[in-house]
């Protein structure tokens, strides 16, 4: 890595960003070391990361560096690919995620995921709310209220409410992935992750996710993984660059390039490979 800063490449209007400090006081999640094969395929190698509490933390770089495979890996998401590795450590509230006893499904209570395309259940939109505290037998004094609590906070109740025994399906993109979010949240998870949430959305119902991903932040940790830079100079605290790189043997692999607060690595970066991507330069 350069010590050199490169200029500057993205302008945009940014939401408000907490002055996040330069490393994480408390990281909730944290890579240590960590690679993700693919059977003798080592797609990600090496990848230290903290992602601090109540932040986003966005996941740029480049077509097939390997972002949504690390996404998957912290919450335990590879395990359900056949022959999809991890080694390292993913540690969440210092616990390893993959140590000895630790169950993958209330790994994946702790840690929600939405996914780039809406996938809702095929269900009404009050049993997707209330699948996940079902199905994981969490104690509820009131489902109803549950429901409408998740769905408040999804920002989706006012569209919803006198529906709720309507299908799931008959809403749209943007409300669909509003639904998956309130979900996830129904299970009150601690972090979310977002693998491209607003790819399959229009402007309007992408900029309705971004202020979502901000009024969720004071309440969770979020971890999005994006192709648009502009965006995740928008509703990003850090953000992490990652790229592909190609080992001795030529196998291209993804590796961590530059981690810092977003204004600094879309202001200025440190590395070159970062000055490129974010000016378009390759990707
Ligand atoms: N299930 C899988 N089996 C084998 N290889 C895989 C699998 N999923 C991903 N890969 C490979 O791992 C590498 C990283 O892929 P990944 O999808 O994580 O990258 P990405 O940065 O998220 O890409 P994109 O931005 O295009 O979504 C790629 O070489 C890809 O072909």
């Amino acid at each position: 890595m350069s010590t050199e800063s490169h200029k500057p490449s993205v302008h945009v209007q940014a939401y408000h960003r907490r002055d996040v400090e330069d490393f994480p006081p408390q990281p909730v999640l944290s890579c240590e070391g960590v690679d993700v094969s693919y059977g003798d395929f080592r797609a990600v190698r090496n990848i230290d990361l903290d992602f601090g509490l109540n932040e986003i933390t966005a996941l740029i770089g480049p077509s097939g560096c390997g972002k949504s495979t690390l996404l998957r890996s912290l919450n335990r998401m590879n395990d359900l690919i056949e022959g999809a590795r991890v080694d390292g450590k993913v540690l969440f509230h210092q616990q390893d995620l993959y140590g000895k006893g630790v169950d993958p499904i209330e790994v994946r209570r702790r840690i929600g995921m939405v996914f780039q395309k809406p996938n809702p259940f095929p269900k009404s939109i009050y049993d997707n709310v209330a699948y996940g505290p079902r199905v994981t037998g969490m104690r509820v004094s009131s489902m109803d209220d549950l429901v409408e609590e998740a769905l408040t906070r999804a920002a989706l109740w006012d569209e919803v409410k006198d529906k709720l025994k309507g299908s799931a399906l008959g809403l749209s993109g943007g409300q669909q992935q509003r639904l998956c979010i309130a979900r996830t949240i129904a299970v009150k998870p601690d972090v979310i992750l977002m693998d491209e949430p607003c790819s399959a959305l229009d402007p309007i119902a992408t900029s309705r996710i971004e202020d979502l991903m901000q009024s969720l932040r004071d309440d969770y940790t979020i971890v999005i993984v994006t192709h648009n830079m502009q965006q995740a100079a928008r509703v990003a605290d850090r953000t992490a660059f990652l790229t592909a790189q190609v080992d001795e043997h030529g196998q291209r692999f993804g590796a961590l390039v530059e981690f810092g607060r977003t204004s600094q690595i879309f202001e200025r970066p440190v590395d070159e490979r970062t000055s490129d991507y974010i000016s378009g330069k390759f990707g």
